[in-house]
């Protein structure tokens, strides 16, 4: 199943691979052809509804397959008003056949007449609350009409994120849907039929331009709102939570704290006068410092752990007691990555281990990217987390649905980008899921990088990264 805001992504991923959806649509009305002619026959009068976004275009592009029925096409609004492109153009292609067009502009002019068979294709997935006009009056035609209606993607008036109707719904015999089956066609009494458009596996496998998306459609209760980081790290090392901290600020937060042992505050501090850094008594986190944290993790929205802290025992049981008693979203790098697996903690994480850190935290790596990406898998199932296993090829789990990434390059192996990659994940894991928050920043990094490639070959650092990660964000 896969929810409206999810194909919005894979469509785009399939573009990116160049598989553009002008393509998709035309295997779309194809399959809308084939289930029309199984359900009529030959000089059938068959009537396509079509609304003026996508899942009209797709009968648009049916009505050209259908040369043996009768075809009659009704376009709910004037041919100006088409919000798509490729539904224009298929419109525009229309208007040259002999093909019988009509213009529906008020829902009183509508004359379904009395075909074999009606498509509903005024909504699919772009539907957003309860039909407005003249879509919800042409539903009712359709649902009082004697001609059985075979519905495009889904019958219009669903809502394709809850399967719930807000209003009249269009009441379908059967449906085609694209790709994978759409959340409630399964309650529905009709028969669902779910048509391979050729969208390359690829699309889903790997993060692409198009995961991006997942940030610009937000839903409202995050619009504004970018969230505030906590990173906790440092002690024998001083860059590392600084450069965490400012990837954070890079990929979007509205504020981030860095809490770090006072000896070395200044030195954080120095790398940025807008880090605000808080000191905690000593040179390296211990035991005595959790209670001092944990109130100010619990007011920030997530928390970066592990940048630079180091691997004395007593930072280590300080990570412990730490995770322990947490219950918020944290992203754990580094040295703090070996305590998870021995932690019992309420806590949602990320972990962002590379190959080597994987198998010390008990996971299994493989040369096969199949295999490597499948024994992740099943090692986040295990260990109750996301992990994001860093490599030539990044793996992305949370135990039941798995990504890979492939941007970046062998001159990001230098030391820091890890920092980064971790920052800027905290900030990620703000306004999105873990899994999502990990994909999109590992893409977001790697391509940071790609485009560093580009004008300083193997010579980036990974402040570069910092600088580059809000162009990496604005996609290609
Ligand atoms: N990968 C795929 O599965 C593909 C699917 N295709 C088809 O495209 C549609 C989705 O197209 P989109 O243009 O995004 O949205 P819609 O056509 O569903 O609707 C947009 C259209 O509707 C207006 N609108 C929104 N809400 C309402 C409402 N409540 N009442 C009236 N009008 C409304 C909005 O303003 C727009 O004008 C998908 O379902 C498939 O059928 C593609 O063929 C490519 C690949
Ligand atoms: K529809």
């Amino acid at each position: 199943m896969i929810t409206s805001d999810e194909i919005a992504v894979v469509d785009a991923n399939s573009e990116a691979l160049g598989v553009p959806r002008k393509q998709l649509m035309e295997s779309s009305g194809n399959a809308v052809a084939r289930e029309v002619r199984a359900r009529t026959d030959e000089g059938d009068g068959v009537a396509l509804v079509c609304g003026r976004g996508n899942n009209g275009g797709d009968a648009l592009v049916a009505a050209r397959f259908l040369r043996t029925r009768d075809v009659t096409v009704h376009l709910l609004g004037r041919p100006e008003t088409i919000t798509t492109d490729i539904a224009r153009e298929n419109w525009d292609a229309l208007e040259q056949t002999d093909i019988d067009t009509r213009v529906v502009t008020d829902s009183r002019d509508f004359d379904l007449g009395s075909p074999a068979l009606a498509v509903d294709a005024m909504l699919g997935t772009g539907v957003t609350g309860a039909l407005r006009e003249p879509e919800a009056t042409v539903a009712r035609a359709l649902n009082d009409a004697d001609a059985p209606v075979l519905a495009v993607d889904t019958p219009s008036g669903v809502d394709t994120d809850t399967g719930a109707a807000a209003g009249v719904a269009v009441d379908a015999e059967s449906v085609v849907t694209f790709h994978d089956t759409k959340p409630g066609l399964a309650d529905l009494d009709a028969d669902v039929t779910v048509a391979d458009i050729g969208i390359p596996a690829a699309a889903e496998t790997f993060v692409a331009s198009g995961d991006l998306l997942r940030l610009s459609r937000l839903p409202d209760s995050h619009k504004g709102d970018h969230g505030e980081v906590l990173v906790v790290g440092g002690g024998p090392y001083t860059g590392a939570p600084a450069l965490a901290a400012q990837a954070a600020l890079r990929a979007g937060a509205d504020l981030v704290r860095v809490a770090c042992p006072d000896a070395i505050a200044s030195d954080v501090q120095g790398y940025a006068e807008d880090l605000i850094v808080h000191g905690y008594d000593g040179t390296r986190l211990a035991p005595a410092h959790v209670d001092e944290i944990l109130p100010r993790a619990r007011e920030h929205d997530t928390v970066v752990f592990g940048p630079g802290l180091g691997d004395h025992d007593d930072t280590l049981d300080a990570v412990g007691s730490f995770l322990e008693q947490y219950d918020g979203t944290a992203v754990v790098d580094a040295d703090a990555l070996q305590v998870v697996p021995e932690v019992e903690t309420d806590a949602t994480l990320v972990c962002t281990p590379h190959q080597g850190e994987l198998r010390a935290m008990g996971g299994e790596t493989a040369d096969d990217p199949e295999r490597r990406a499948a024994l992740v898998e099943s090692f986040a199932a295990e260990v109750g987390h996301t992990l994001l296993v860093k490599g030539a090829e990044d793996v992305i789990s949370d135990g039941e649905r798995t990504r890979r990434n492939r941007t970046g390059n062998p001159g990001m192996t230098v030391g820091g980008t890890g920092d980064v990659l971790a920052g800027t994940v905290g900030a990620l894991a703000c306004l999105l899921r873990p899994r999502d928050a990990a994909a999109v920043g590992a893409y977001a990094n790697g391509r940071a990088g790609d485009i560093l490639h580009e004008s300083h070959g193997a010579g980036l650092t990974a402040s570069d990264l910092v600088e580059t990660l809000p162009r990496a964000f604005e996609g290609e």
